[in-house]
């Protein structure tokens, strides 16, 4: 299975309208969550803690992806990755990284497998919305029985951040507004839908909800600014 779906990214078009772009010049979602020498390591993948749920969205969305409607986008762990070498490169000035960068690791990443964040995110270029599938395992428990609101909070921000930089580049979070009005039960597979509203500038409106597999539950629904970064100005 692991195998069928790494072949299956690596033949898949991730250009705006699903065309193949021209090589040296990726398209969106490649320029920032794409490294082709390091599928074997793409934590986006299958694994035996997802659920049935998980597992089902997932083949879904590989299938949809087969017209190039939509575009799977692969998750590594961020060590070295040539985005995060972008980043520093572009924002921090090309300053050497202290002794902690070279520990880092993405946040929603740093779990073993099945203890913390397990999610695959999709994107559809037509329609500026990246989905995201998120499974929340034991580590991110709060209310007994249900994830911690920052836990939700945390893939919430990635999915939206996603949408951001997909539309317009490096971005932060300037802000993130978050009604939770259901608990999520721990270890449930969860859709998080979200959209680009608007493009001001350098500003990124974006917003989401937060459902069950079967989408009859609301769980969460949010809105957030992103703010497109200057490159060579200090954050700092
Ligand atoms: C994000 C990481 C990127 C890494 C890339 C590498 C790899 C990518 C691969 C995978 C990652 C995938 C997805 C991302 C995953 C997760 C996302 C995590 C994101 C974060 O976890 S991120 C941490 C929390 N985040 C912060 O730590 C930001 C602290 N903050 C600042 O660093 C500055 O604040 C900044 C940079 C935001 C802006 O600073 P700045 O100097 O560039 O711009 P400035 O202040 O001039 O604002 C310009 C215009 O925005 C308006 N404006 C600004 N802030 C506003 C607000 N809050 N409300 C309403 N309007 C606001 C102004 O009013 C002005 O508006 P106007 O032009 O109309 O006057």
């Amino acid at each position: 299975m692991l195998r069928s779906c790494a072949a299956r990214l690596r033949t898949l078009g991730a250009g705006r309208g699903g065309a193949r772009p021209p090589a040296g010049n990726p398209g969106p979602a490649q320029r920032w969550f794409s490294s082709e020498k390091l599928s074997a390591n793409d934590r986006s993948l299958p694994n035996p803690s997802w659920n049935k749920d998980l597992r089902l969205l997932f083949e879904q969305f590989m299938k949809k992806c087969e017209d190039g409607s939509w575009t799977h986008m692969p998750s590594y762990s961020y060590k070295n990755t040539l985005s995060t070498q972008d980043f520093t490169t572009l924002i921090r000035d090309g300053k050497l990284p202290n002794k902690h960068l070279s520990q880092a690791q993405l946040f929603t990443r740093s779990y073993e497998e099945g203890l913390g964040f397990e999610y695959v995110m999709f994107y559809n270029d037509a329609e500026n919305r990246t989905i995201c599938f998120f499974q929340g395992g034991p580590y991110l428990q709060g209310a007994p029985g249900f994830l911690h609101g920052g836990a939700i909070s945390t893939m919430i921000d990635a999915t939206l951040g996603t949408s951001a930089m997909i539309a317009v580049g490096i971005v932060m979070t300037a802000n993130l507004n978050i009604t939770f009005k259901r608990p999520i039960p721990l270890g449930s597979a969860v859709v998080i839908n979200s959209q680009v509203d608007k493009i001001e500038g350098r500003k990124v409106f974006v917003s989401c909800n937060v459902r069950s597999a079967d989408e009859k539950t609301v769980y969460t629904e949010a809105t957030s600014l992103f703010i497109k970064l200057e490159p060579g100005k200090s954050l700092t």
